[in-house]
C-alpha cells in the first residue's frame, strides 16, 4: 500500500513519541518499561492504517499491542486511527522494517506475531520479500517464546497456499486453517481495512495459526 507522498509525515511521526516509539531499539528485553506493565506482548507485522491492532487492543486492555510499519505516509494514518481511538495506553507503532526486528525486540519479548493481508510479491524472484517466506520465519521464532505462534489472514490464494507450504516446511505446526474465515465468522475476529474491502466483494478469507515446534518435535 503506497500513499501520496508527505513530506511532512516524517515531522508528524516524530512529534507523537507517545503512539510512534522514536529508538525502538533501546527497548530490546525492555518492552515491559513502554507499557509499565509485564502484560503479553503482541505485534502486527505491515499493520497499515492501523483499523485491526487498534482493535484488538480496545478489546483485549490486557494484552499491548505493537503495529509495525514501513512506510511514513501509511503510519501517519495509523496514528491518526490511534488518537481517534483515545489512544489506548496499550498500543504503540513502530515505523521500521519487518526485517529488522531482531534489533528491537530479544527472545520472548514477543508472545505473538500477526500478519494480515500481506503484499503477496507474486514473482518468484521476489519470494524473499514476502514475511512468510522462512527468512521471516526464522526472525519471528527469534523473538517468540518456544511454541510461539503467528496468526495469518489473506485474501490472497497464492499467497496462502504458498504460506501453508512454507511454514510447513518449516517444521511449524498449522491449526485452525479456514478456506473462507467469515462463513463461520469468529465473534473475536477484528477486520483488517483490506478485509473489509475484499470480503465485501464476495472473496473469502484464508486464515492460519502457525506455531513453532521444537527441534525434537519436527
Ligand atoms: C497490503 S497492506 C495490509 C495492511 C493491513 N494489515 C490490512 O490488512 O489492512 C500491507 C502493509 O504491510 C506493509 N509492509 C510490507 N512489508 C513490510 C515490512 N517488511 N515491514 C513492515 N511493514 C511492511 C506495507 O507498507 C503495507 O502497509
Amino acid at each position: 500500500m503506497r500513499l501520496r507522498h508527505k513530506p511532512w509525515a516524517e515531522e508528524f511521526i516524530a512529534s507523537h513519541p507517545d503512539i510512534v516509539v522514536p529508538n525502538p531499539e533501546e527497548q530490546k528485553g525492555k518492552w515491559n518499561e513502554v507499557f509499565n506493565n509485564d502484560n503479553p506482548l503482541h505485534i502486527e507485522v505491515g499493520t497499515g492504517k492501523g483499523q485491526f491492532i487498534t482493535g484488538m487492543a480496545l478489546a483485549n486492555p490486557e494484552i499491548n499491542y505493537i503495529g509495525i510499519e514501513l512506510f511514513d505516509s501509511v503510519i501517519v494514518k495509523a496514528v491518526e486511527k490511534v488518537q481517534a481511538a483515545g489512544q489506548p495506553a496499550n498500543l504503540r507503532l513502530l515505523k521500521v522494517n519487518g526485517a529488522d526486528l531482531e534489533e528491537f525486540f530479544g527472545k520472548t519479548d514477543v508472545d505473538c506475531v500477526y500478519l494480515n493481508f500481506s503484499d503477496p510479491w507474486p514473482k518468484t524472484r521476489h519470494a524473499k520479500r514476502r514475511l512468510t517466506h522462512e527468512g521471516f520465519l526464522k526472525i519471528y521464532e527469534n523473538i517468540l517464546p518456544d511454541h510461539g505462534e503467528i496468526h495469518f489472514k489473506t485474501d490472497n490464494r497464492g499467497l496462502f497456499e504458498y504460506s501453508l507450504v512454507s511454514m510447513s516446511q518449516y517444521g511449524m505446526k498449522l491449526e485452525y486453517v479456514s478456506l473462507d474465515l467469515h462463513v463461520e465468522m469468529p465473534e473475536d475476529n477484528i477486520m483488517t481495512e483490506y478485509e473489509e474491502k475484499f470480503s465485501a466483494k464476495g472473496q473469502p478469507i484464508y486464515r492460519v495459526e502457525a506455531q513453532f515446534q521444537l527441534p525434537e518435535e519436527k
